[in-house]
Protein backbone atom coordinates (compact mmCIF):
# COMPACT_ATOMS: atom_id res chain seq x y z
CA UNK A 1 0.00 0.00 0.00
CA UNK A 2 1.34 3.04 -0.71
CA UNK A 3 1.21 5.95 2.24
CA UNK A 4 3.30 8.80 0.11
CA UNK A 5 0.48 11.70 1.39
CA UNK A 6 -0.77 13.76 -1.31
CA UNK A 7 -2.76 16.71 0.39
CA UNK A 8 -6.07 15.06 0.44
CA UNK A 9 -4.67 11.66 1.59
CA UNK A 10 -2.90 13.60 4.91
CA UNK A 11 -5.62 14.26 6.68
CA UNK A 12 -4.95 13.03 10.06
CA UNK A 13 -2.42 10.11 9.33
CA UNK A 14 -1.44 9.58 12.75
CA UNK A 15 -5.32 8.42 13.05
CA UNK A 16 -4.90 6.25 9.64
CA UNK A 17 -1.93 4.97 11.02
CA UNK A 18 -3.48 3.94 14.20
CA UNK A 19 -6.47 2.34 12.77
CA UNK A 20 -4.69 0.02 10.66
CA UNK A 21 -1.90 -0.75 13.87
CA UNK A 22 -4.95 -1.93 15.23
CA UNK A 23 -5.72 -4.27 12.51
CA UNK A 24 -2.14 -5.75 12.49
CA UNK A 25 -2.25 -5.82 16.00
CA UNK A 26 -5.25 -8.60 15.96
CA UNK A 27 -3.74 -10.05 12.60
CA UNK A 28 -0.32 -10.44 14.80
CA UNK A 29 -2.33 -11.43 18.18
CA UNK A 30 -4.42 -14.36 15.65
CA UNK A 31 -1.09 -15.90 14.34
CA UNK A 32 0.66 -15.87 17.84
CA UNK A 33 -1.58 -15.09 21.37
CA UNK A 34 -0.34 -13.05 23.71
CA UNK A 35 0.74 -15.55 25.99
CA UNK A 36 3.29 -17.58 23.83
CA UNK A 37 4.43 -14.43 22.95
CA UNK A 38 5.31 -13.62 26.45
CA UNK A 39 6.72 -17.37 27.14
CA UNK A 40 9.34 -16.44 24.25
CA UNK A 41 10.83 -13.59 26.82
CA UNK A 42 13.22 -16.03 28.25
CA UNK A 43 15.45 -15.86 24.77
CA UNK A 44 15.09 -12.31 24.62
CA UNK A 45 18.59 -10.50 24.40
CA UNK A 46 19.90 -8.63 27.45
CA UNK A 47 19.08 -5.12 26.84
CA UNK A 48 21.89 -2.76 26.42
CA UNK A 49 20.69 0.47 28.51
CA UNK A 50 19.38 2.99 26.06
CA UNK A 51 18.68 6.03 28.50
CA UNK A 52 22.35 5.03 30.30
CA UNK A 53 23.60 5.59 26.45
CA UNK A 54 21.99 9.25 26.10
CA UNK A 55 23.03 9.47 29.67
CA UNK A 56 26.68 8.69 29.03
CA UNK A 57 26.73 11.27 26.23
CA UNK A 58 25.27 13.69 28.11
CA UNK A 59 27.81 13.39 31.08
CA UNK A 60 30.59 13.71 28.80
CA UNK A 61 29.17 17.39 27.77
CA UNK A 62 28.56 15.78 24.00
CA UNK A 63 25.66 15.91 22.05
CA UNK A 64 23.92 12.29 22.33
CA UNK A 65 22.51 11.53 18.74
CA UNK A 66 19.87 8.98 18.71
CA UNK A 67 20.25 8.03 14.41
CA UNK A 68 17.57 6.63 12.79
CA UNK A 69 17.31 3.70 10.36
CA UNK A 70 14.31 4.53 8.02
CA UNK A 71 13.61 3.58 4.67
CA UNK A 72 10.35 6.19 4.03
CA UNK A 73 8.04 8.21 5.70
CA UNK A 74 4.08 9.07 5.14
CA UNK A 75 5.50 13.05 4.41
CA UNK A 76 8.31 12.49 2.10
CA UNK A 77 7.80 8.72 0.40
CA UNK A 78 10.83 6.74 -0.08
CA UNK A 79 13.86 8.75 1.54
CA UNK A 80 16.59 5.85 1.16
CA UNK A 81 16.16 3.25 -2.04
CA UNK A 82 19.07 1.48 -1.33
CA UNK A 83 18.73 -0.05 2.42
CA UNK A 84 20.92 -1.56 3.87
CA UNK A 85 20.24 -1.60 7.87
CA UNK A 86 23.91 -3.07 9.20
CA UNK A 87 25.50 -0.80 6.75
CA UNK A 88 23.64 2.11 7.67
CA UNK A 89 23.93 0.92 11.88
CA UNK A 90 27.92 0.22 11.40
CA UNK A 91 28.01 3.86 9.75
CA UNK A 92 26.24 5.23 12.40
CA UNK A 93 28.12 3.75 14.72
CA UNK A 94 31.47 5.04 13.25
CA UNK A 95 29.80 8.20 13.51
CA UNK A 96 29.22 8.72 17.21
CA UNK A 97 25.83 7.84 17.30
CA UNK A 98 24.46 7.08 21.35
CA UNK A 99 21.98 5.04 19.74
CA UNK A 100 19.58 3.87 17.24
CA UNK A 101 15.93 4.39 16.37
CA UNK A 102 14.61 2.00 13.42
CA UNK A 103 11.45 2.19 12.08
CA UNK A 104 9.09 -0.97 12.04
CA UNK A 105 5.87 -0.12 10.74
CA UNK A 106 5.65 -1.67 7.02
CA UNK A 107 2.44 0.05 6.06
CA UNK A 108 3.57 3.76 5.98
CA UNK A 109 7.25 3.83 6.66
CA UNK A 110 8.33 0.59 4.69
CA UNK A 111 9.77 -0.30 8.30
CA UNK A 112 10.21 -4.40 8.98
CA UNK A 113 10.88 -6.45 12.35
CA UNK A 114 13.91 -7.67 10.65
CA UNK A 115 15.61 -4.49 10.13
CA UNK A 116 15.41 -3.82 14.00
CA UNK A 117 17.50 -7.22 14.29
CA UNK A 118 20.28 -6.99 11.30
CA UNK A 119 20.47 -3.36 12.32
CA UNK A 120 21.25 -4.44 15.99
CA UNK A 121 23.26 -7.06 15.79
CA UNK A 122 25.67 -5.41 13.32
CA UNK A 123 26.73 -2.98 16.11
CA UNK A 124 26.66 -2.38 19.68
CA UNK A 125 24.03 0.23 20.19
CA UNK A 126 20.94 0.60 22.07
CA UNK A 127 18.11 0.55 19.64
CA UNK A 128 14.59 1.99 20.21
CA UNK A 129 11.61 0.29 18.14
CA UNK A 130 10.06 3.69 16.19
CA UNK A 131 6.45 2.41 16.03
CA UNK A 132 3.34 3.11 17.09
CA UNK A 133 2.54 1.31 20.46
CA UNK A 134 -0.98 0.87 21.39
CA UNK A 135 -1.10 -2.07 22.72
CA UNK A 136 0.70 -4.55 25.39
CA UNK A 137 1.12 -6.96 22.63
CA UNK A 138 3.66 -4.30 20.66
CA UNK A 139 5.74 -4.11 24.23
CA UNK A 140 6.14 -7.55 24.47
CA UNK A 141 7.05 -8.31 20.80
CA UNK A 142 9.53 -5.46 20.96
CA UNK A 143 11.46 -6.74 24.11
CA UNK A 144 11.49 -10.77 22.18
CA UNK A 145 12.40 -8.67 18.99
CA UNK A 146 15.73 -7.15 21.28
CA UNK A 147 14.58 -3.45 21.39
CA UNK A 148 16.36 -1.62 24.35
CA UNK A 149 13.42 0.95 24.50
CA UNK A 150 10.16 1.74 22.31
CA UNK A 151 8.36 4.87 22.08
CA UNK A 152 4.48 6.25 23.60
CA UNK A 153 3.14 9.21 21.78
CA UNK A 154 1.09 11.11 24.23
CA UNK A 155 -1.34 12.14 21.57
CA UNK A 156 -2.31 8.15 20.50
CA UNK A 157 -3.10 7.10 23.59
CA UNK A 158 -5.43 7.97 27.00
CA UNK A 159 -4.34 8.57 30.70
CA UNK A 160 -4.97 4.98 31.60
CA UNK A 161 -3.18 3.34 28.54
CA UNK A 162 -0.33 5.67 28.72
CA UNK A 163 0.32 4.47 32.41
CA UNK A 164 0.03 0.74 31.37
CA UNK A 165 1.72 0.79 29.02
CA UNK A 166 4.60 2.69 30.74
CA UNK A 167 4.41 0.25 33.51
CA UNK A 168 4.93 -2.68 31.19
CA UNK A 169 7.49 -1.53 29.04
CA UNK A 170 9.29 -0.81 32.08
CA UNK A 171 8.56 -3.86 34.27
CA UNK A 172 9.95 -6.05 31.03
CA UNK A 173 13.27 -4.33 31.16
CA UNK A 174 12.94 -2.11 28.27
CA UNK A 175 13.43 2.14 28.39
CA UNK A 176 10.82 4.27 27.19
CA UNK A 177 10.85 7.88 24.89
CA UNK A 178 7.32 9.28 25.55
CA UNK A 179 6.48 11.72 22.79
CA UNK A 180 5.09 14.65 23.36
CA UNK A 181 4.28 18.11 20.95
CA UNK A 182 2.36 20.65 23.52
CA UNK A 183 2.82 21.94 26.98
CA UNK A 184 -0.24 19.33 28.34
CA UNK A 185 1.14 16.50 26.81
CA UNK A 186 4.31 17.37 28.12
CA UNK A 187 2.61 17.39 31.46
CA UNK A 188 1.19 13.99 31.24
CA UNK A 189 4.21 12.85 30.09
CA UNK A 190 6.32 14.57 33.60
CA UNK A 191 3.83 12.74 35.95
CA UNK A 192 4.92 9.12 34.93
CA UNK A 193 6.43 7.98 38.02
CA UNK A 194 10.62 6.24 38.68
CA UNK A 195 9.95 2.84 38.23
CA UNK A 196 12.41 1.43 39.67
CA UNK A 197 15.33 4.43 39.94
CA UNK A 198 14.41 4.66 36.24
CA UNK A 199 12.67 8.08 34.20
CA UNK A 200 11.33 7.93 30.67
CA UNK A 201 13.15 9.89 28.21
CA UNK A 202 10.92 12.93 27.36
CA UNK A 203 10.49 13.32 23.68
CA UNK A 204 9.53 16.63 21.47
CA UNK A 205 8.57 15.65 18.28
CA UNK A 206 8.90 19.03 16.17
CA UNK A 207 6.68 17.37 13.59
CA UNK A 208 3.11 17.59 13.85
CA UNK A 209 1.91 14.12 13.27
CA UNK A 210 -1.73 15.13 11.68
CA UNK A 211 -0.44 18.02 9.53
CA UNK A 212 3.42 17.43 8.84
CA UNK A 213 4.50 21.11 9.54
CA UNK A 214 7.54 20.97 10.99
CA UNK A 215 9.07 23.44 13.45
CA UNK A 216 11.87 23.70 15.94
CA UNK A 217 10.01 26.15 17.89
CA UNK A 218 8.40 23.21 19.74
CA UNK A 219 11.08 22.24 20.91
CA UNK A 220 12.32 25.47 22.40
CA UNK A 221 8.90 26.06 23.73
CA UNK A 222 8.47 23.38 25.62
CA UNK A 223 12.30 23.31 27.17
CA UNK A 224 11.45 26.00 29.33
CA UNK A 225 9.04 23.28 31.25
CA UNK A 226 11.26 20.94 31.62
CA UNK A 227 12.78 20.31 34.85
CA UNK A 228 16.50 21.38 35.50
CA UNK A 229 18.63 18.71 34.14
CA UNK A 230 16.17 16.19 32.75
CA UNK A 231 16.89 15.47 28.97
CA UNK A 232 14.56 16.57 26.44
CA UNK A 233 14.97 14.87 23.14
CA UNK A 234 14.56 17.25 20.17
CA UNK A 235 12.46 14.81 17.57
CA UNK A 236 12.43 15.77 13.80
CA UNK A 237 13.39 18.08 11.25
CA UNK A 238 17.23 19.02 12.43
CA UNK A 239 19.41 19.61 9.58
CA UNK A 240 21.77 21.98 9.51
CA UNK A 241 24.59 23.01 11.67
CA UNK A 242 22.31 26.20 12.85
CA UNK A 243 19.37 23.88 14.03
CA UNK A 244 22.01 22.20 16.03
CA UNK A 245 23.51 25.06 17.44
CA UNK A 246 20.06 26.75 18.71
CA UNK A 247 18.82 23.79 20.04
CA UNK A 248 22.24 23.34 22.16
CA UNK A 249 22.24 27.11 22.93
CA UNK A 250 19.09 26.67 24.71
CA UNK A 251 20.22 23.83 26.56
CA UNK A 252 18.97 21.03 24.69
CA UNK A 253 21.78 17.94 24.01
CA UNK A 254 19.65 15.20 22.57
CA UNK A 255 18.78 14.79 19.34
CA UNK A 256 16.31 11.99 16.92
CA UNK A 257 17.63 12.55 13.48
CA UNK A 258 16.27 10.76 10.46
CA UNK A 259 15.69 12.15 7.07
CA UNK A 260 19.04 14.65 6.43
CA UNK A 261 21.20 11.04 7.67
CA UNK A 262 19.19 9.10 5.33
CA UNK A 263 19.51 11.02 2.55
CA UNK A 264 23.48 11.03 2.42
CA UNK A 265 25.57 7.86 1.49
CA UNK A 266 26.87 7.66 4.36
CA UNK A 267 25.14 8.39 7.12
CA UNK A 268 27.48 8.07 9.75
CA UNK A 269 30.22 10.82 7.96
CA UNK A 270 26.89 12.99 7.89
CA UNK A 271 26.33 12.46 11.50
CA UNK A 272 29.82 13.81 12.16
CA UNK A 273 29.76 16.37 10.29
CA UNK A 274 26.52 17.69 11.76
CA UNK A 275 27.67 17.11 15.42
CA UNK A 276 31.24 16.59 15.56
CA UNK A 277 32.72 18.98 12.72
CA UNK A 278 36.36 19.20 12.95
O1 LIG B 1 8.10 11.42 9.24
C1 LIG B 1 6.87 11.45 9.00
O2 LIG B 1 6.39 11.77 7.90
C2 LIG B 1 5.89 11.07 10.08
C3 LIG B 1 4.54 11.14 9.83
C4 LIG B 1 3.62 10.76 10.80
C5 LIG B 1 4.06 10.28 12.01
C6 LIG B 1 5.42 10.21 12.29
C7 LIG B 1 6.32 10.60 11.33
N1 LIG B 1 7.69 10.50 11.55
C8 LIG B 1 8.28 9.88 12.67
C9 LIG B 1 9.28 10.75 13.28
O3 LIG B 1 8.94 11.35 14.26
C10 LIG B 1 10.60 10.94 12.60
O4 LIG B 1 10.93 9.80 11.89
C11 LIG B 1 11.78 11.25 13.53
O5 LIG B 1 11.48 12.20 14.51
C12 LIG B 1 12.97 11.75 12.69
O6 LIG B 1 12.59 12.90 11.98
P1 LIG B 1 13.44 13.45 10.73
O7 LIG B 1 14.82 13.73 11.22
O8 LIG B 1 12.74 14.69 10.30
O9 LIG B 1 13.42 12.36 9.70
Amino acid sequence: MSQHATAAGRADILQRILDRKAEEIAERSARVPLDALRARLVDAPPTRGFAAAVDAKRAAGLPAVIAEVKKASPSKGVIRAEFDPPAIARSYEAGGAACLSVLTDIDFFQGADAYLQQARAACALPVLRKDFTVDVYQIVEARVLGADCILLIVSALDAAQLSSLYREAMAVGLDVLVEVHDADELARALALPAVDGRLPLIGVNNRNLRTFEVSLDTSLALKAAMPEGRALVTESGIATRDDVERMRAAGIDVFLVGESFMRDPEPGVALQRLFFPA
